[in-house]
């Protein structure tokens, strides 16, 4: 039943999870992806890593690329510190809604404004919508094409500022080669690689956190 996955994936969250318990709602999204049917979830083991890389920023301001069904929009917003704001981008009403009740299940949607559209038209106004200057960590998960763009945008668009982090899954599989070129050679980033495993699969896939140097 349910007529895409994102909705048989909130029909089991809100089947299975405890209303308002975050980690009860991240782990029925990993074990029906592990179990029932997989879903491109950052998914547990690569979602550790981000956990850390969230608790070591302590960000005030963080934009993700590429909502989904918001299994990343929970782990980052269920450990930001009071005050903290999540920004999310998706493309993709369908999506976006569906992200939106799973966030509102764990109980974390005063922490995240998701907004709907592409992230090459949101990004430009998010400055003046948010009354805000420069994000200190980026997690990006969205069409594997579009990582460089955007970057640059964010670049172009002065959301960058010294030290600020940006997190992109997929690097391995299915890659980012042309991102993966620019921020491991270009002066202005200092990159490092985290090796994991594709969500619910055996599979080598990892991390890139990049930081933008000024
Ligand atoms: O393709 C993957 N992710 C894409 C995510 C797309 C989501 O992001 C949204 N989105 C896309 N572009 C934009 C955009 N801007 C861009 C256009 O302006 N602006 C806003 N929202 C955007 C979509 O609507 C989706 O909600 C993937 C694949 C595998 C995979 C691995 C192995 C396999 F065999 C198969 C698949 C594993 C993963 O972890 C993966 O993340
Ligand atoms: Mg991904």
């Amino acid at each position: 039943s349910g007529k895409s996955r994102p909705m048989r994936i909130l029909q089991y969250v809100q089947n299975t999870a405890v209303q308002g318990d975050a980690n009860s709602v991240i782990s029925a999204v990993d074990s029906y992806c592990a179990n029932v049917e997989w879903a491109m979830n950052v998914g547990d083991k690569k979602g550790e890593i981000l956990d850390a890389v969230v608790l070591d920023v302590r960000p005030r301001w963080v934009l993700e690329l590429g909502t989904y069904c918001g299994y990343s929009t929970m782990r980052i917003a269920r450990l930001l510190p009071p005050g903290a704001r999540l920004i999310t981008l998706e493309m993709n009403h369908h999506y976006a809604q569906v992200a939106k009740q799973i966030l509102g299940h764990a109980g974390l949607d005063s922490q995240v404004d998701l907004l709907v559209g592409a992230s090459s038209a949101l990004i430009p106004q998010l400055k003046k919508k948010f009354d805000m200057d420069k994000f200190d960590l980026v997690f990006i998960d969205h069409w594997k094409t579009s990582y460089l763009p955007d970057t640059k945008l964010l670049e172009e668009c002065d959301l960058l500022a010294s030290g600020t982090v940006l997190l992109a899954d997929n690097v391995t599989c299915p890659g980012a080669p042309e991102y993966l070129h620019y921020v491991r050679n270009s002066p202005r980033y200092k990159s490092l690689y985290f090796p994991s495993q594709l969500e619910y699969l055996r599979v080598e896939d990892g991390m890139e956190k990049s930081v933008f140097l000024g």
